[in-house]
């Protein structure tokens, strides 16, 4: 089976500072892969450079097979690569199937309708209901978001990234400021994704990561220290010293 995603030598340099170096990484469909890594290590420069935001120093992102190394974070999007959405990109007083519903139209090419369309649209609608009941979200569809709370709102972006239909979904700390009450909800939502998509969930809850990541990539000072599955990740020395903030006992 080929790479649904491949990074192939991704280095990025600001002036001097090599933040990633030559990072490779493939995500076959149906991955479910961490990247972890201490504060400063460039999980984020190594995300934008996947998502487009950030153009690479030297190496090269492949989507599907296809280089997309110069292409724009639109293009990319629609070649099947999603992140979470941000918080504000949700329209706060619409509901939540209707905000589904607007990003099924923009998948389909269709933005510039009016709202009174969508939640006519009877098709666009039952498909964004299959979507949230997927997930487990349908008792949240005819809430408006203004009124949920803020583990919820986490939810509905992961949905809204989920309407894309994407073969790569990226994942950009789901858990981070959420409560803990709210948690358990988000992980059995993260153990529901669909099979088939490649996940990269980039998070320091270490619950989530052994939880949900069947590989880990694990990036220090922006280089790929290990990569392995996740009982090796988890008891490798060098994690533990670098990460975990553990000594190395074996150290010379
Ligand atoms: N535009 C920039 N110009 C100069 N240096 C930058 C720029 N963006 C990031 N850096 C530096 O690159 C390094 C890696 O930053 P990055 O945000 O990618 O790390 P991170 O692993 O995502 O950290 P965190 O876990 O704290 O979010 C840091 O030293 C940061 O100061």
């Amino acid at each position: 089976m080929n790479p649904v995603l491949e990074l192939q030598g991704l280095s990025k340099q600001f002036g001097q500072l090599k933040v990633t170096q030559n990072v490779n990484l493939s995500l076959h469909p149906g991955a479910r892969h961490a990247l972890i890594g201490p504060n400063g290590a460039g999980k984020s420069t190594l995300v934008h450079q996947i998502t487009g935001l950030l153009k690479p120093s030297a190496g090269k992102v492949l989507l599907g097979g296809q280089d997309v190394t110069g292409l724009s974070p639109e293009k990319r999007v629609k070649l099947g690569l999603a992140r979470t959405f941000q918080i504000n990109s949700l329209f706060n007083n619409l509901t939540v199937a209707e905000n589904i519903g607007l990003a099924l139209q923009a998948r389909e090419g269709m933005d510039g309708y009016l709202m009174r369309d969508i939640t006519h649209d009877s098709a666009l609608m039952d498909e964004a209901a299959v979507l949230l009941e997927s997930l487990s979200l349908l008792d949240l569809a005819h809430r408006n978001i203004v009124e949920l709370a803020y583990g919820q709102r986490r939810m509905i972006e992961i949905a809204l990234a989920l309407a894309l239909k994407p073969r790569v979904l990226l994942l950009d700390e789901p858990v981070a400021g959420v409560p803990s009450t709210e948690g358990s909800r988000l992980f059995d939502l993260l153990e529901r994704l669909p099979a088939e998509v490649a996940t990269l969930v980039i998070e320091h809850d270490m619950d989530l990561v052994f939880r949900f990541a069947k590989r880990i990539t694990v990036l220090v000072e922006g280089a790929v220290l290990v990569e392995d599955d996740v009982q090796a990740v988890r008891t490798d020395p060098r994690v533990r010293a670098v990460y975990l903030g553990e000594r190395h006992e074996h150290a010379a």
